[in-house]
C-alpha cells in the first residue's frame, strides 16, 4: 500500500511496533511472557487468557449461516457456560484502550493472540485488519470439555475446521496456560491441583508460558500433566480429540517445524474467521520506509515547520549512515534548499519478535533536538522523500516514486500550549480557499468501544492573520486520546495525523 492510508497506517504499527522507539503498548501485557496484569493468581499468564479469548470469541462462527466469528463479541457471552472464569472480561480490560478508529476491538483481540504467540517463541501468524465490532452476544457454541468426540468435531466443522485442523487447533492453543482448580474442581481436583504449583491451576505442558511443541511430545511420551488428558474420563477431551485418528497429527507435531507451521496456519485462519460480510484488509505486512507523525507547524513569524519520524525496517544502527528528507514545494516542482538532514540518537530503535528471531529497526527525526526543517510558506510542502547515504552513495527512498504525500491547507500553529488537561489550539488555515467547515476528530473509549466525537471550531474570527494562514484559536479539555484537524472545502477534506504525540509547550 502507499503512505499515507490511515487505517493501514495504523495497523501496521500496531502490528510491528512492538518494543522500544515510538513502540504501541499492545505487547506490554505479554512481556514477559509469565506476565499476569490485573490478578493475583500464580500460574496463569495474559498470553494464555488472549489466546484462548481470541478461539472463544471465534468459536460460535456458523459456516453455513456466516454469523459468528471474531466479533468482540465475548463481552456478551460470559455467562454462557463454556465462558467461565474471569480470562475474558481481563482480556479486553487489557486491550480495549488499544482500539481505536481505524483497527476495531476484535482486530485487537486478534492481534493479542498473535502477539502473545510470537512473542513467546512461537511462528509468526499473518494478520489482516478491518474485523467489526459485534454490539450483541453471538449464538453459543464454545466446546467444552465434557462433550464428546462426536460433539466436538461436529462443533469444530460448523466453525470451519476439518477433524485434523481441530486437532492441530487444540494442540496449538493447548501449549499455553492449563486448567484452573477453582473453576473446574472437578478436572483440576484437590489431589491432582499441587502437581504444577500450589494455586491449584495445572497446564497443559511443562512450558505453560512457551510456545512449543512440547504439548504434543509429553503427550506422546506418556509424561503429560495434561488435565484433559490425565483427568477424569468424562472430561478427557485433549486424549479423544489428540488420538482421533490414531495419533497421526500429534506424531507429525514431534517435528516443531510441523507444528509451527500447523500453528501458524491454523491460528491465521482462526483470527480471519469473521461474520459472512465483514470485509478484511490484506495481510499487514512492514513497510520498508515508514513515515510515522508527520505533520506541520504554522510559526508566528509566517513560516512552517516539519514535525516527524521515519522508521527504516529491518536494519540495525550505522555509524556511517546519514538520512535527509527532501521535500516537492506545494505546487509539486523541486526547490533549493529543500533537503534537511535527520536527527538519530541510539536510543531510537525498535525490534519485533517472531519465529524466535528479533527484526530491528532504526529511527530517524525530522529534528535533531532542537532544530527542524523551516520551510518558507510561500513554496511550503506537497510531497516529501528520504535520501539515505550508508557509505556506498544515495539511496532514493520515495515509495517506487509516488513519494509521501503532506497537506498543507490547515496545520496546528505554533501559538498552541497547554495547561493541565487544557489545550488551547492554534489551528492555521491556508488563505486564499473558501473553507465549509472546521473540525476536530477524538477518540474516546464508550462501552469498550471506539468512538469518533466531531468537535466544531468556529471560524468567525481568526486571532491573527499574520502571513499566508488565518489563525484560529479553540480550547478543549477532553482530547485525551487519538485526535487530529479536519478541515472541508466544499466536498474536499484536509486532515492533519493524529496530534496526539505532538509535544505542546506549557500555556504560561
Ligand atoms: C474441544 C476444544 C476445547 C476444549 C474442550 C477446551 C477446554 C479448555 C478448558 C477447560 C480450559 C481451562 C480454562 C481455565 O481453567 O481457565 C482451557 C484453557 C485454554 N484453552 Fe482450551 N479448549 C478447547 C480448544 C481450545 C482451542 C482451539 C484453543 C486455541 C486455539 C484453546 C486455548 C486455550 C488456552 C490458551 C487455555 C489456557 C487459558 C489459561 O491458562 O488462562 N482451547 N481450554
Amino acid at each position: 500500500y502507499k503512505w499515507p492510508n490511515p487505517q493501514l497506517d495504523e495497523l501496521e504499527s500496531q502490528r510491528y511496533d512492538r518494543m522500544g522507539y515510538n513502540a504501541r503498548a499492545l505487547s506490554e501485557g505479554v512481556i514477559p511472557c509469565d506476565q499476569f496484569l490485573l490478578g493475583e493468581t500464580v500460574g496463569r499468564a495474559n498470553a494464555a487468557d488472549w489466546l484462548r479469548t481470541a478461539y472463544h470469541d471465534m468459536a460460535t462462527h456458523n459456516v453455513t449461516s456466516g454469523t459468528g466469528g471474531l466479533d468482540g463479541s465475548i463481552r456478551f457471552e460470559q455467562d454462557q457456560p463454556a465462558n467461565v472464569g474471569n480470562g475474558f472480561a481481563l482480556t479486553v480490560l487489557l486491550l480495549r484502550g488499544e482500539a481505536n478508529r481505524y483497527i476495531s476491538l476484535s482486530d485487537i483481540l486478534a492481534l493479542g493472540a498473535i502477539t502473545a504467540v510470537e512473542q513467546c517463541g512461537g511462528p509468526k501468524v499473518n494478520f489482516r485488519g478491518g474485523r467489526v465490532d459485534a454490539t450483541k452476544a453471538d449464538a453459543p457454541g464454545v466446546p467444552e470439555p465434557q462433550q464428546d468426540l462426536k460433539t466436538h468435531t461436529e462443533i469444530f466443522a460448523r466453525q470451519g475446521f476439518t477433524q485434523a485442523e481441530m486437532i492441530g487447533l487444540v494442540a496449538c492453543g493447548h501449549t499455553f496456560g492449563g486448567v484452573q482448580h477453582q473453576l473446574f474442581p472437578n478436572i483440576v481436583t484437590n489431589d491432582t491441583r499441587g502437581v504444577n504449583n500450589t494455586s491449584g491451576n495445572v497446564h497443559f505442558d511443562s512450558t505453560f508460558i512457551t510456545f512449543d511443541n512440547n504439548i504434543a511430545t509429553e503427550y506422546l511420551d506418556g509424561t503429560t500433566h495434561n488435565p484433559l488428558v490425565v483427568g477424569p474420563d468424562e472430561t478427557n477431551s485433549d486424549k479423544r480429540i489428540f488420538s482421533s485418528d490414531g495419533n497421526r497429527t500429534m506424531n507429525s507435531f514431534r517435528n516443531q517445524r510441523v507444528f509451527f507451521k500447523t500453528c501458524a496456519d491454523l491460528f491465521a485462519r482462526m483470527v480471519d474467521t469473521v461474520p459472512r460480510g465483514v470485509q478484511l484488509t490484506q495481510v499487514i505486512e512492514p513497510m520498508p520506509v515508514k513515515p510515522q507523525g508527520v505533520h506541520l507547524v504554522y510559526m508566528n513569524d509566517g513560516r512552517i515547520r516539519m514535525h516527524g519520524d521515519v522508521r527504516l525496517w529491518n536494519t540495525h544502527e550505522d555509524p556511517e549512515r546519514s538520512a535527509e528528507v527532501c521535500w516537492l514545494d506545494r505546487l509539486g516542482h523541486e526547490c533549493d534548499g529543500c533537503c534537511w538532514q535527520l536527527g538519530h540518537t541510539s536510543d531510537q530503535v525498535s525490534t519485533f519478535v517472531a519465529d524466535r528471531k528479533e527484526t530491528t529497526s532504526v529511527w530517524y527525526s525530522f529534528n535533531q533536538t532542537t532544530r527542524y526543517p523551516i520551510l518558507d510558506a510561500n513554496s511550503s510542502v506537497s510531497k516529501f522523500w528520504f535520501e539515505i547515504d550508508e557509505g556506498h552513495g544515495k539511496r532514493v527512498e520515495d515509495q517506487e516514486g509516488h513519494r509521501y504525500a503532506l497537506q498543507d491547507v490547515v496545520m496546528l500553529a505554533d501559538s498552541s500550549c497547554r495547561e493541565d488537561l487544557n489545550l488551547t489550539l492554534g489551528i492555521a488555515v491556508r488563505k486564499g480557499i473558501k473553507p465549509t467547515r472546521l473540525y476536530l476528530e477524538a477518540e474516546s473509549i464508550i462501552d469498550d468501544l471506539p468512538v469518533v466525537r466531531t468537535i466544531n471550531v468556529p471560524m468567525t474570527t481568526p486571532t491573527s492573520r499574520n502571513g499566508l494562514y488565518n489563525v484560529y484559536t479553540f480550547s478543549d479539555s477532553t482530547l485525551f486520546r487519538e485526535w487530529n484537524i479536519v478541515l472541508e472545502v466544499g466536498n474536499k477534506k484536509y486532515a492533519t495525523t493524529n496530534l496526539q504525540r505532538h509535544e505542546f509547550p506549557d500555556c504560561a
